[in-house]
């Protein structure tokens, strides 16, 4: 296989070729897809990686070492969470991460089969017993240049409210999740709207700023 390191010539770091986007969500692909644009040449890679446990810019590091790994070569992964403000201080945590949270620190259940079994209306009933029903929203970009390098991490975040379900049911707890200033949920804003806004965007924008200081240079191109 060819080598996976990053070098550095001149000024700039040259890779072994564009960075791979590793990531089984397909929802997370597409909007990722539209924020970058043509802003930074990357390919994806379907893979499912572990859920792994620990505090969320832990997961998202390591989550982009196993890909690195896999992929031997640069990678860029994240990792979302939907953070309750009324439910922290539960054990292990000064936060409940419903993610990787709810399964980590809160009810030791894994957060996609926990969605989909409680629901929308089960994450508004956690938070039934509390006045406060903020949240936050959280994404951690972790790009990896090569198997062995440390990565690095974005952080976007945007601050709202649980509530009940509005808007279409196509991608998570997006209907459940209103941010502030508006009154419309992720679900029901524009998908442009939502990008300007999101936990999402916001962390992309920096991913989009480090390209453009680093400018990374590709030994291939093999961009799709
Ligand atoms: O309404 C949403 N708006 C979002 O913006 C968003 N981003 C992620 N999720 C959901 O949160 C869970 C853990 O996420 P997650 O980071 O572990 O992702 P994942 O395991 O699906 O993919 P990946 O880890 O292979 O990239 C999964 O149920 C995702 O569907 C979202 N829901
Ligand atoms: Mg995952």
């Amino acid at each position: 296989m060819a080598a996976a390191a990053a070098r550095t010539v001149g000024s700039g770091v040259v890779l072994p070729r564009s960075v791979t986007f590793v990531t089984g969500n397909a929802k997370k692909l597409e909007e990722v897809r539209t924020i970058l644009g043509q802003s930074i040449p990357f390919q994806s890679l379907k893979l499912d990686l572990p859920e792994l446990q620990g505090e969320p810019e832990d997961i998202s590091k390591e989550k982009a070492r196993i890909a690195a790994k896999e992929v031997n070569g640069p990678v860029l992964v994240e990792d979302t969470c939907l953070c309750f403000n009324a439910l922290k201080g539960l054990p292990g945590t000064q936060q409940t991460y419903v993610h990787a949270s709810i399964s980590v620190y809160v009810l030791l259940f894994e957060f996609k089969w926990f969605l989909q079994k409680i629901g929308h209306e089960g994450l508004n009933n956690l938070l039934m017993a509390y006045e406060d029903k903020t949240a936050y929203a959280m994404c951690i970009f972790s790009l990896a240049l090569g198997p062995n390098a440390e990565p690095m991490t974005f952080v976007g975040k945007t601050q709202g409210r649980i509530v009940p379900a509005r808007g279409p049911n196509d991608f998570g707890w997006d209907p459940i999740f209103q941010p502030h200033g508006y009154d419309q949920t992720y679900a029901e804003m524009p998908n442009e709207e939502k990008h300007k806004i999101s936990h999402r965007g916001k962390a992309l924008e920096l991913v989009k700023l480090h390209f453009a200081e680093a400018r990374y240079t590709f030994q291939t191109d093999s961009t799709t």
